[in-house]
């Protein structure tokens, strides 16, 4: 059973669908925090959420919900391109007043509705096809949503293609319980929270583990604790497997750091055949070390 952000018809349910395994059966939740406490009560064996847009940047509900409550990792990614339509009610021949979708897909919008729906209030929604639900429900006159809405809503396409930015994506992750890790497949991204302490170059020295170990960072966000104000987490996302030399050295030396690193995974990427991280040095190393450990060598 995989979880997802629902209702029926939102982008989160296609990546879940190209996700999922065969036999998976798949279950709306209204909200990402929801879908993740499915995953970690056990109620599903998966969730699959959105996390970062080419757009709008990063989901926080799904970096907050991530970083808090009994850990998770993620075992698989993907890459949607996501282009908006907006629906309303069949027939409807009033003027739009009212449009309502989640905030990220309103934000890749915004100049299209300013040029063509000025005089519109914009309402957020816990999702696009939430969106369009209500606006069959007849709460807002017109629903940004992703085009496959259609199919499962009677709506009728205003416009479509209204995104702002042409060859927009969102990045969603397949999250489990911690279990099995993949096995590595040479074009991994391994997931990571640290919380970098207040003094004069914490993150630096954090960032300088990755460098010096030659790792390619490929996302660095941060999100404040929701404790002191000024306190930040930083969301790391880099090329490799911890499974493999180098990253795990690193990810060990983080974790010297601050030892509250959290693990989010080590997972393929999405677009295979990139992020291989260089270990030849670092088993060399290895082997070398176990040599002068056990007296066969200096
Ligand atoms: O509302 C949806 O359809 C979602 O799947 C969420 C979401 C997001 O969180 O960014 C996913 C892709 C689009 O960028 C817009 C909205």
């Amino acid at each position: 059973m995989l979880a997802y952000l629902g209702p029926q018809g939102t982008f989160t349910e296609q990546a879940a669908r190209g996700l999922a395994k065969p036999d998976d059966d798949l279950t709306p939740y209204d909200t990402v925090p929801a879908a993740l406490d499915a995953v970690r009560r056990g109620d599903v064996d998966a969730a699959c959420v959105p996390v970062e847009n080419s757009v709008e940047g990063a989901v926080p509900a799904t970096m907050d919900a991530l970083a808090s409550g009994d850990p998770l990792v993620a075992v698989g990614e993907i890459v949607l391109p996501v282009r908006f339509s907006i629906l309303v009610r069949p027939g409807s021949t009033g003027s739009v007043k009212t449009v309502t979708s989640h905030p990220h897909a309103l934000a890749q919008v915004r100049s299209w509705l300013a040029k063509n729906l000025p005089e519109a209030q914009v309402v957020p929604s816990s999702s696009t096809a939430a969106g369009a639900r209500a606006v069959l429900a007849g709460e807002f006159d017109a629903a940004v949503s992703a085009p496959v809405a259609v199919h499962h809503y009677p709506l009728e396409e205003l416009a479509t293609g209204v995104n702002d930015v042409e060859d927009a994506k969102t990045r969603f992750l397949l999250v489990e319980r911690p279990g099995t890790l993949p096995a590595p497949t040479g074009s991994d991204r391994t997931s990571v929270v640290v919380t970098a302490a207040d003094r004069i170059g914490a993150l630096s020295e954090l960032l300088a583990e990755l460098a010096l170990r030659r790792i390619n960072l490929t996302r660095i966000e941060s999100r404040p604790t929701k404790g002191r104000l000024g306190e930040y987490r930083f969301y790391i996302d880099l090329d490799g497997h911890v499974a493999e030399p180098a990253v795990g050295d690193a990810l060990a030396a983080l974790h010297r750091h601050c030892p509250e690193t959290r693990f989010l995974g080590s997972y393929p990427r999405a677009e295979a055949g990139v992020g291989k991280t260089d270990d030849s040095g670092f088993e060399a190393a290895a082997q070398w070390l176990t040599k002068i450990r056990t007296g066969n060598g200096a």
